[in-house]
């Protein structure tokens, strides 16, 4: 299975993120580092910002403030530089409602690839093949979910953002996410996730609490209970 091109710097820089919706602030002076071969996991209640921050990471929306940096880079106004680096997994779904699994995938992947990907790689492990004939409007959540993770490594991405990518997945389709992801930081990835999962949490290696538009650093040591309190 193929993972990731090495991305030859020792981290990802995000620095002072800032969103206001109107007059709500949702994300205050958000700065954080993600070492190559990392994971860094943000967790908060629903509505602290989480998806907001990823989706300004990978481009789908503005922040007001604030930079993505690689070797010195601004990946949020490299937008080439960004879709080579960068997979993003939305919380709902980035496909295109009419169209089958397999025409979703060619608008990511050579035809060749992907015959490869759904016999012998990643597509395989989601099990995509189960389902490639048939249209997104008519899949599960779990299905939209596996294809939308196949659709985001197609690049094979040294930077993946996952906004609760495992949350609507089978407990077997979990497991195999989660070896992916050991893997994929084991080749060097650096991964960003949002997850309100204690499975997913493990795979962490540092973990940010998102309170009231500000980041704060939080060392996760397995207690569920002490995190709610603080959450
Ligand atoms: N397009 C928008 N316009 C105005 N307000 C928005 C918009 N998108 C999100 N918000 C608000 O911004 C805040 C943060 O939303 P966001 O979706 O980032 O939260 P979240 O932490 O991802 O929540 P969850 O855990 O439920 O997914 C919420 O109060 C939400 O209502």
């Amino acid at each position: 299975m193929t993972y990731c091109h090495i991305i030859g710097t020792k981290m990802i820089e995000i620095s002072n993120i800032q969103k206001k919706y109107k007059k709500k602030m949702v994300l205050q002076d958000i700065s954080f580092t993600i070492q190559e071969g990392s994971c860094v996991g943000i967790l908060g209640c629903n509505g602290c910002g989480k998806s907001t921050l990823l989706s300004i990471l990978a481009g789908v929306q503005r922040g007001d403030e604030g930079e993505f940096l690689w070797q010195g880079k601004n990946l949020l106004q490299d937008t080439k530089l960004r879709a080579q680096l960068v997979g993003y997994v939305p919380q709902g779904s980035p496909l295109l409602e009419e169209l089958t699994a397999w025409d979703n995938l060619l608008l990511w992947y050579d035809r060749g690839e992907l015959k490869k990907e759904l016999s012998d790689g990643v597509l395989s492990m989601l099990g995509i093949d189960e389902f490639i004939k048939t249209p997104v409007r008519k899949m599960s959540g779990g299905m939209k979910k596996r294809l939308s993770i196949g659709c985001s490594v197609a690049r094979q991405p040294s930077v993946l953002l996952l906004d609760e990518a495992s949350a609507a997945l089978d407990l077997i389709c979990k497991e195999r996410i989660y070896n992916y992801l050991k893997d994929f930081k084991a080749h060097g990835g650096c991964i960003l996730l949002t997850t309100h999962d204690v499975q997913e949490l493990e795979l962490c290696d540092k973990w940010y609490i998102l309170k009231e538009g500000h980041l704060m650093p939080y060392n996760y040591d397995g207690n569920v209970h002490r995190l709610v309190g603080i959450l």
